[in-house]
């Protein structure tokens, strides 16, 4: 191990935050901050929730120059934090996966030149100049992008044949279908552009002072790379290109993608080293997406999944099998060749749970209070059932379109009848109920999905075989704070060993970055992560036990549910799904009757 001092910084450029977090060499937590995007720039940039929204055209974006001042306070906020800059041995990050952000001709030597003296903003971003040949980068909640994914479903015959050649079927955020989308409505920018980056690599760029190349996983949310073979796909690069020549010029604009994910991509640009006091040969990792960063915050075994719940809610394993299909993504494992990332990715996930709590909260001073919510969930018999002959009652919420399954917004209430299978829609009204009924439709969806993937254990102590479902699961992001959500998900998903969650699980993905960071300078030569990682790793201090997991009877009875929950999806997709109406996103159904909902969405706050 290298010195006790060594401190190791990782980032996580996500939704609605950067947050930052130092960590020594024994992954031990030093500092920690954050910058807060509503509350440090809402007014500013006009953003809600993290992004400004086109509801008309289903479009989701965020303006690249709040991230710039966001890297220079989130520094600052470390300072104060008592962080000595001067310890940092080296730098990895993370970015919400799938966005772009389009360099202009002028960005690499602007990139190069900073003047310590002056912030990111006020030399890359003025009215004078730009590094950026557009001021938004398309959001990964964005759904304007139907017409372009039917392009790339239908280029190599079906979206399965896609999925297996990219790890995914076509999805409205994937940067294939974003970046068509984006030529043939601004021609002007696209012609200007010199480089594109993924938000992974656009923070990396920044502390490089040089665009820096994109990472082998998150490279895997693109449509455009070729899993199997570890190169750009040439026809997906024409059809976002539009031409044979503009796919070799799209391709140039990509750039060259190392195979390995500790690469070193040189020393920290000058800029930091003025500015913040960064020793000169600090190093700069790759960055790389915020999930595949987040599945680094511990030595994930293949048989554990991790739930980040977070803007969106995903489900994260870390697989030796490859088995794409249109429902989820796999995605190359962030530092591991011949291992992959299984995800599922939910639009609706933090905010729909908000929706439903702030019908509890009639209070303006604790509009974002969770005990209400918290308290009617748990109290609430499973699936709204008090007798085991009532109906189960289920629903789908979700303020924006969401992704599984490709539905528009909306919300829907279902009985269901576990004996004859029967289905009935019900009135959508709110209920409390639905504080319990949300968080039990986002992981009835979960379970459902994920099953491919789980396996049949035996529990080591009792020796009786249980039915499949993860050994542990573990649970990250800001909603990992929330012990009734813990507790529903053990119920919902099962896990032999319980729900844990990390000791800074609200900050696990900048922390998996800090890790990956300590591999990319520590590792001897042919040291994998896991060993690295994984002889350091102290479980017991690191995670808590927050729920139980495997519950007999209480499992089996949410896995008839899991069957009504799937027959009313098949019924709302049947209605609404697959990409009927999405380009005008924005509208609520007219079952929709929560009447917050419905102003939210005729102000445009949610598409
Ligand atoms: N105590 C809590 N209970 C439930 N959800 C919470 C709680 N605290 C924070 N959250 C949720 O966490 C979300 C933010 O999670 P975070 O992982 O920080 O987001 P992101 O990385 O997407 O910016 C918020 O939208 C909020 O709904
Ligand atoms: O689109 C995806 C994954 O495919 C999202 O998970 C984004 O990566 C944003 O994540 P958070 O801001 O919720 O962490």
């Amino acid at each position: 191990m290298a010195g006790t001092e060594d401190l190791y910084l990782g980032f996580d450029l996500s939704t609605q935050q950067l947050k930052c977090a130092a960590v020594s060499s024994d992954l031990k937590l030093k500092h920690e901050a954050k910058v807060d995007f509503d509350a440090d720039f809402g007014k500013k940039y006009g953003i809600e929730k993290g992004v400004l929204t086109n509801p008309s055209e289903g479009e989701v974006f965020a303006p690249t120059a709040m991230w710039l001042e966001a890297v220079d306070l989130v520094l600052q906020r470390m300072r104060e934090q008592g962080l000595d800059f001067g310890k940092i041995k080296g730098l990895s990050g993370a970015g919400m996966q799938h966005g772009t952000v389009f360099w202009s001709k002028e960005a690499e030597s602007l990139l190069s030149n900073l003047d310590a003296e002056k912030t990111l903003l006020e030399q890359l971003q003025t009215e004078k100049t730009s590094a950026f040949a557009h001021p938004h980068s398309p959001n990964w909640q964005d759904a304007s992008t139907q017409i372009q994914c039917d392009k790339y479903d239908a280029i190599l015959g079906d979206p399965e044949t896609l999925a297996k050649v990219t790890g995914s079927k076509a999805h409205h955020r994937f940067s294939g279908p974003q970046i068509k989308r984006f030529r043939t409505k601004y021609p002007e920018h696209y012609e200007n552009v010199s480089q594109i980056s993924l938000v992974s690599s656009f923070l990396a760029s920044l502390f490089l002072g040089k665009v820096a190349p994109i990472d082998i996983s998150d490279v895997t949310g693109m449509n455009l790379w070729d899993i199997n073979k570890g190169q750009w796909h040439n026809t997906l690069l024409e059809l976002a290109a539009g031409s044979k020549d503009g796919a070799a010029d799209l391709k140039q604009k990509l750039g060259h993608v190392p195979e390995d994910g500790g690469e070193n991509f040189g020393s920290i640009s000058d800029y930091f080293v003025k500015r913040y006091g960064f020793p000169s040969d600090a190093k700069i990792i790759a960055f790389t997406g915020d999930n595949p960063a987040t599945i680094l915050a511990l030595p994930l075994r293949s048989s554990d999944a991790m739930v980040s719940l977070g803007t969106s809610t995903t489900f994260l394993m870390s697989t030796s099998t490859y088995k794409p299909a249109g429902a989820y993504h796999f995605m190359n494992h962030p530092t591991t060749a011949g291992l992959y990332m299984f995800m599922l990715c939910y639009k609706n996930g933090g905010l729909a749970r908000e929706q439903i709590r702030d019908q509890f909260n009639t209070s303006a001073t604790h509009p974002a209070n969770w005990d209400t919510f918290n308290d009617t969930a748990l109290s609430t018999p499973l699936v709204s059932r008090k007798d085991k002959d009532d109906t189960m009652r289920l629903g789908l919420y979700f303020p924006r379109p969401e992704i599984v399954p490709n539905v528009r917004a909306g919300q829907w209430r279902y009985s269901y009848t576990p004996g004859t299978g029967e289905i009935k829609a019900i009135a959508a009204d709110f209920l409390p109920d639905d504080a319990r009924n949300i968080v039990e439709s986002q992981m009835l969806s979960l379970r459902l999905r994920s099953f491919p993937l789980v396996q049949a254990e035996t529990n080591t102590t009792t020796g009786v075989q249980l039915p499949p479902q993860p050994r542990r699961v573990y649970l990250v992001g800001g909603g990992s704070a929330n012990n009734a959500i813990a507790k529903i998900c053990g119920e919902v998903l099962g896990s032999h060993d319980g729900v844990y969650k990390l000791d800074i699980g609200g900050n696990a993905c900048a922390l998996g970055s800090a890790y990956k960071a300590i591999w990319g300078v520590e590792r001897k030569q042919g040291q994998t992560f896991e060993d690295l990682i994984g002889s350091r790793w102290d479980e017991k201090q690191f995670t808590k036990r927050v729920a139980d997991g495997y519950q007999k009877g209480t499992f089996e009875a949410y896995g008839e549910a899991v069957k009504g929950f799937e027959k009313m999806e098949q019924i709302v997709i049947g209605e609404v799904g697959e990409g009927k109406k999405q380009a005008s996103g924005g509208v609520f159904m007219a079952s929709d009757t929560d009447a917050g909902a419905a102003a939210r969405s005729k102000r445009g706050e949610f598409i």
